[in-house]
């Protein structure tokens, strides 16, 4: 019997994007890949991102978090994900750090320190944007520059062309268009996502800049597909817009399912992203989810 039979999720979402929460401290349990696909498989347990705390492997550090994806992979950033695993820390009362107004959370990427706003909103820094292809020749004038652009070829879309390529903890590239709306995502969403040019696959955005203070976001999630919603891209789209001098180092991010607002703070380059959570039900899963799954190794 897999030791996740039973076991109490929260069924979260930030934006829409779907977030299961899973609390594993003070057990050694690690999910596996089919794990993660069955339980996204279920109705009542489906995620974009299965957020799994762990036991601080850091003094400071108020947990540690695995972040699976619907297909089983791992990221390590999910800014949406980040925010509901802080209300479940501050707000629900078996997990609880009530009344906490600051965490400490760690991914595989590095430390998210999250500020409680309010009772459902949180702002996370999602840390420095880095390069997200080291090995791809530089176009930009900046020696200091934060992102790389790359002609990605016609690929059935050739209006598509030199994403902005960001790493928010996950790599991310960024189209800027005219008209968001203009594009077939779902259609051209897997091409570029699994393109030979991204060695990591990517979560693909297409941004519409409307002012120096908003942006229009529609993106295709590596590992997963269209969401309502995806924090980092928010946050890679502002940096990649500030640096082509499109907007300010402060945005409003509009996104299918709402809005974020993003700011790249200069004295430090950590990018801060604000915005609310929702809690959906919570509930215990189904040991049946798991029969005729490969015994661990
Ligand atoms: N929805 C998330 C990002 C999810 C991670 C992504 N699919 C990946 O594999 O990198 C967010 O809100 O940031």
């Amino acid at each position: 019997m897999s030791p996740l039979a039973n076991r109490r999720f929260l069924k979260m979402n930030g934006l829409g994007n779907e977030i299961v929460v899973l609390d594993l401290r003070g057990t050694d349990v690690r999910v596996r890949p089919e794990e993660a696909r069955a339980i996204a498989g279920n109705a009542l347990s489906r995620f974009d991102q299965l957020m799994v705390l762990h036991d601080p492997s850091l003094a400071g550090v108020d947990a540690d978090m695995r972040i699976y994806n619907t297909d089983g992979s791992e990221s390590g950033a999910c800014g949406n994900g980040t925010r509901c695993v802080a209300w479940a820390l501050v707000a629900d009362p078996e997990m609880g750090m009530p009344g906490s107004e600051t965490l400490t959370l760690r991914t595989r990427a590095g430390l998210l320190p999250v500020v409680v706003e309010g009772e459902r909103v949180f702002t996370v820094d999602m840390g420095a944007p880095k390069l997200a292809w080291q090995d791809i020749p530089l176009r930009d004038p900046f020696p200091d520059t934060r992102y790389i652009e790359l002609q990605i070829g016609p690929i059935d879309a050739p209006i598509l062309h030199s994403p902005a390529a960001v790493n928010m903890g996950n790599p991310h590239a960024i189209f800027f268009v005219d008209d968001v709306d203009a594009y077939d995502l779902p259609r051209i969403g897997p091409l570029l996502e699994n393109h030979p040019i991204f060695p990591e696959r990517a979560n693909i955005s297409l941004a519409q800049v409307l002012s120096r203070t908003r942006i229009r976001l529609r993106v295709w999630e590596r590992g997963v597909g269209i969401t309502q919603a995806c924090g980092s891209a928010a946050c890679a789209a502002l940096v990649a817009a500030a640096r082509k001098a499109l907007t300010g180092r402060e945005a409003t991010v509009a996104l299918p399912g709402g809005e974020l607002t993003i700011r790249w703070r200069e004295r430090d380059d950590h990018v801060l992203m604000t915005g609310p959570v929702a809690l959906e039900h919570e509930g215990r899963f189904d040991p049946a989810l798991f029969t005729g799954l490969a015994e661990p190794a």
